[in-house]
């Protein structure tokens, strides 16, 4: 199991317990200087060297298991995007999140609800193939572009300084951090005053919840499932559409498949898979914060320790998987490895308590999307673009996309 701790911690702690082992630290910053732009990597790399659990300092603040690891840390993001942690994902672990995850359960995340959604998806998807025919008579190139909906992810994860050390706060505002935040903030709180929040409240006043919400509750839990529910599922899409690129013959096999078992049976399950072992749309789960000072893995995690599981590391962690690197998609024929949170090699998204509950509308939306685009149309890199030229560098923040937007040349695969 591979585990990083990033800890807020008094000196006088430090000398009494049995932590972690860390990289040497420096003066006032303790970490900060080892870790890059792509933190997954940068903890994958440090953990190679020191272990699969490593305590990493950076900062320092005055502020059975599954439980003392469910808390979520508190951040100045997660504080302006979603209105002081009143959404279900960042909500402390504690009545209030209880209370919105049994309600959700029931109102919008339950079998019968994503079945309930399928003639929206139905809708969508002819939507979205009549475009490409449209776009395929153009001969036009499809790409992915960077919405506002991706600048509010990468922000959530930048690291602020102020988060590190409080008495720098002013920092975050002289770079332009906190204003970028609030921003972008004002322009969803604006789209969910306008469009949406009327809609929930007659809800509430028709008793349609068991627990009466405030404007900025509701914002708040919206916010997160417009903006990380739908982009962990659009990531998971562009990921595996140039996987598949990448990969000719996998492309060609899952497309016999595909056609092979038409009409609403269409099914691209393994390929899910395949592609959220290699690009895990949120590499390192969400923040976890321990509520108590734990034993784990012979070490002291002290309570408040901000805990980071490098899902992606783990995914492709020589240890457990054979050419950890390669997208073989052979792989997870007659495999039994589930990847809803049993099997901690594969763990796309999370485990426990603050295990995603939105798992069947992220698959159902995916694999409608996908079989209905790999059923009707050949796809083809723009020229000058190679199957081995292609560019699969990562853009990270809360998920992590492809840096360079992904450009395709649809081509119908039934005559017009
Ligand atoms: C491919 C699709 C998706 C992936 C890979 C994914 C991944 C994740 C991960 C890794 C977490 C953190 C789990 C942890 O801390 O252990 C999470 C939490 C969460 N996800 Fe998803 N997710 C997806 C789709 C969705 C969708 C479609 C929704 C909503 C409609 C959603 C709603 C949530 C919520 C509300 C949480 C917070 C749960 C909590 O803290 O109690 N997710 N997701």
């Amino acid at each position: 199991m591979e585990l990083l701790n990033v800890a807020q911690l008094s000196t006088n702690l430090l000398k009494t317990l049995n932590l972690p082992p860390s990289p040497p630290k420096l003066p006032l910053i303790g970490n900060i200087h080892q870790v890059g732009k792509l933190l997954h990597h940068s903890l994958r790399d440090l953990s190679k060297k020191y272990g699969s659990l490593l305590l990493l300092q950076l900062g320092y603040n005055s502020n059975n298991h599954d439980i003392v690891f469910s808390d979520r840390s508190r951040t100045t993001a997660a504080n302006i995007f979603f209105y002081k942690c009143k959404d279900m994902a960042c909500a402390p672990y504690g009545e209030y999140w209880r209370q919105v995850k049994k309600m959700s359960i029931v109102q919008l995340f339950s079998r019968q609800s994503v079945q309930s959604f399928q003639f929206i998806r139905d809708e969508e998807v002819e939507l979205l193939i009549n475009k490409i025919r449209s776009d395929c008579l153009k001969e036009s190139l499809l790409s992915n572009r960077h919405s506002y909906r991706k600048r509010l992810l990468i922000l959530f994860t930048s690291l602020c300084v102020g988060d590190m050390f409080p008495y720098l706060r002013w920092v975050d505002v002289l770079t332009g951090l906190i204003p970028s935040m609030k921003t972008i903030s004002a322009e969803l709180d604006a789209f969910l005053d306008q469009d949406f929040l009327s809609i929930i409240m007659q809800l509430q006043k028709n008793g349609a919840f068991e627990m009466d919400l405030t404007q900025e509750n509701i914002k708040a839990y919206w916010t997160y499932m417009f903006v990380a529910g739908i982009d962990s599922s659009t990531t998971t899409k562009v990921w595996m559409m140039a996987e598949l690129l990448k990969h000719p013959n996998a492309m060609k096999k899952v497309q016999e498949e595909v056609r092979n078992v038409v009409g609403n049976k269409l099914k691209v399950d393994a390929e899910d898979v395949k592609t959220l072992r290699l690009h895990p749309a949120g590499p390192l789960l969400l923040p976890r914060q321990t509520s108590a000072s734990v034993k784990f893995g012979g070490y002291d995690i002290p309570s408040n320790t901000t805990v980071l599981i490098n899902a992606w590391a783990i995914q492709r962690d020589p240890k457990w998987w054979e050419n950890p690197e390669e997208f073989i998609p052979e792989r997870f024929e007659n495999s039994s490895i589930d990847f809803k949170g049993q099997d901690f090699q594969l763990n796309p998204f999370g485990f426990g308590r603050r295990r995603c509950p939105g798992i069947a509308f992220g698959v159902a939306s995916i694999e409608f999307v996908m079989a209905n685009l790999l059923y009707w149309f050949d796809w083809k890199l723009p020229a000058g673009e190679t199957a081995e030229n292609m560019d699969m560098a990562e853009l990270y923040g809360l998920t992590v996309t492809k840096k360079t937007p992904l450009h395709v040349l649809p081509i119908s695969h039934f005559s017009l």
